[in-house]
């Protein structure tokens, strides 16, 4: 008891001490002068960024805030891992710290870009669920600057006796650079999905029109092995172990140049850049077979895109049923993968508010509609200067998405749209209203939606259209690599063939030798044994008999394998799917 008590009061005199070197060391301005000039060296994102088009609500500076968060973030580390003191002192002193840090050092202009509830800066140093985590380092990649404008995309859908068509998206501009995590928001149905599938390639063109650039050049099926797509089903094999997945992921994908051995390598690399250590040797699991957990199972879905190292990361749903740790888990690493330098990508349904801080930039939808597009953290400046701001404390997102939903519960309603319902209001006034009935009316979710609609038209479209005819900072050799560099497959046709095979035998090897599939064959063996029990074949009758069973036995051998391989192409179809859509298979 008393050690613990007098460990903590010195680790509070620690802390205290810590605060006041932190405050007189601000006091000084040489040394403020110093860190700011580390600040400016110091910051892998903003380098990666600089010279990226700023494509925000918010117009330049784009940078700069993120910039000074991942510094001082830094610089809190390196303070407090001098001190060498406990969790609750570096909680402590990182608060402090980076208060006054904040106060000293940033510009007003970037105060509007600080988190009130991030907590941007604590990289979560252990996983729950697998203890301590390695920083992903992966070899550069090219550079992929995504932009697409005014896209639509509609769907046929073809009855008995009639055709419709149904437009899902309508006109959605925006921009995802390297180093950038850009998160699709909106309700259900809102058309993340479609955006996401889109500007992956992964729709047929026919229905889709606009602009979608990647480095300035349009899609090529050479782009399909620099795109990683995690989509929201996870597809995986049940019955692999995780360091099984991500080795065969790692043999067909990685580049022939490669050995066996560091292709091996690589994959025990992404599973400790995961986290996943702990549960290497487990099975994945699925509907019958108990596995890893939900967030692990994410996890190595994510690992298995990331092997090749692609330059876009697109995701739907990463989080989705999962707890808000885990969910901040799993985001915390989006955010370390586009510091790595890609260009990530996440459809998201209800972050919690930390959670929605981690984003660089927000697309919102409604009805397939943009109704804002720009830095996450402007996403409340900009609506609150349409007339549309909480009236409670509330989390950003579930704010966003009660706009999106058109509820203007507990939110503020823009002067224009009470005038429209002014008209409202005195119709009802003769059907004889009450006061009170009349002041609490909202606008319905149609005219809230197309007001959002029309804002964001008139405010913001036209100078983010501007943006984006900017041309990307890379030079032209780099920006021609999308059209004309693919990456090499990872095995020849017949190695290939030869992974596939033992991977195929790997899934099934529980199912070939499960004690229904042993039970079915003995127990056929047996009436069948019955049956031509002591039959010696010495007369014709009984010779015709054996004939009989020889005829079974090639019948029975011969359609039991076909059935059983039959029933294996819709289990494996998920899968062979999403390996050629990856461009992993050589066909
Ligand atoms: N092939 C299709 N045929 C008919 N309707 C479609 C098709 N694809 C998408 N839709 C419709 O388009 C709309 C948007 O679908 P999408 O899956 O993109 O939404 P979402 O925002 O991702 O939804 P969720 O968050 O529930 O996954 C939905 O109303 C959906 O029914």
């Amino acid at each position: 008891m008393e050690d613990t008590s007098s460990s903590s009061g010195l680790m509070r005199t620690q802390s205290d001490q810590l605060v006041e070197t932190i405050s007189a060391t601000m006091r000084s301005p040489r040394v403020s002068s110093d860190w700011g000039a580390e600040m400016e060296g110091s910051s892998r994102k903003s380098m990666s960024k600089g010279g990226g088009i700023s494509a925000s609500p918010g117009g330049g500076g784009s940078t700069s805030s993120r910039h000074i968060r991942k510094t001082r973030s830094a610089q809190m580390k390196f303070d407090v891992d001098e001190l060498n003191s406990g969790a609750t002192l570096s909680r402590a002193s990182s608060a402090s710290m980076g208060f006054s840090f904040t106060a000293f050092t940033v510009r007003p202009s970037d105060i509007a870009d600080s988190r009130p509830f991030s907590d941007d800066d604590d990289h979560i140093p252990e996983d729950i669920e697998t203890g301590t985590l390695k920083k992903i380092q992966t070899k550069p990649t090219l550079p992929i600057y995504l932009k697409f404008t005014e896209v639509t995309y509609k769907v046929i859908i073809k009855g008995v006796t009639f055709t419709t068509e149904k437009n899902i998206l309508h006109g959605i501009t925006g921009s995802a650079n390297p180093g950038e995590v850009l998160a699709l928001m909106g309700p259900s149905g809102s058309g993340k999905t479609t955006l996401l599938s889109v500007l992956g390639g992964r729709v047929g063109e026919t229905n889709q029109r606009g602009s979608i650039t990647y480095n300035d050049q349009p899609y090529t099926k050479f782009l399909k092995s620099r795109i990683g797509f995690v989509t929201q089903d996870d597809v995986l094999f049940p019955h692999l172990t995780v360091k099984e997945t991500l080795t065969y992921a790692a043999l067909l994908r990685l580049p022939k140049t490669l050995t066996k051995q560091e292709k091996e390598q690589r994959a025990t690399d992404v599973i400790s850049e995961l986290g996943l250590e702990r549960c290497q040797d487990s099975m994945i699991g699925g509907s019958y077979v108990r596995g890893i957990s939900g967030g692990e199972r994410k996890r190595v879905c994510i690992g298995n895109d990331i092997i090749n190292n692609p330059s876009l990361l697109l995701l739907d749903e990463p989080t989705s049923g999962l707890d808000s740790t885990t969910a901040l888990r799993i985001v915390q690493l989006l955010q370390d993968i586009a510091e790595a330098g890609k260009t990530v990508i996440t459809t998201i349904h209800q972050p919690s508010s930390r959670l929605y801080h981690k984003f660089d930039k927000l697309i919102l939808l409604g009805k397939g509609s943009m109704l804002y597009f720009g830095k996450a953290s402007e996403a409340m400046i900009y609506f609150s200067s349409i007339g549309c701001s909480p009236l409670i404390s509330m989390n950003p997102a579930e704010f966003l998405l009660d706009l999106a939903n058109g509820n203007l519960n507990d939110v503020s309603v823009p002067g224009e749209l009470k005038d429209r319902m002014q008209i409202g209001n005195s119709e009802r006034v003769q059907i004889g209203n009450s006061d009170r009935e009349r002041k609490n009316r909202k606008p319905s979710p149609a005219v809230v939606h197309e007001y959002l609609v029309e804002a964001y038209e008139m405010r913001v479209a036209e100078s983010e259209k501007k943006n984006l005819m900017i041309p990307v900072p890379i030079d032209e050799e780099t920006k021609s690599k999308v059209y004309f560099e693919k990456q090499k497959y990872g095995a020849s046709w017949r190695k290939q063939f030869g992974i596939l095979f033992w991977r195929g035998l790997k899934e099934r090897r529980h199912d070939y030798f499960s004690w229904l599939r042993l039970s079915q064959i003995v127990t056929t063996a047996i009436i069948v044994g019955l049956l031509w029990w002591q039959s010696d074949g010495n007369n014709a009758e009984e010779l015709h008999d054996q004939a009989g069973l020889l005829f079974f036995i090639a019948v029975f051998w011969g359609y039991f394998p076909v059935f059983t391989a039959i029933f294996t192409f819709p289990q494996e179809r998920a899968m062979l799917n999403k390996e050629r859509a990856a461009d992993m298979l050589e066909t």
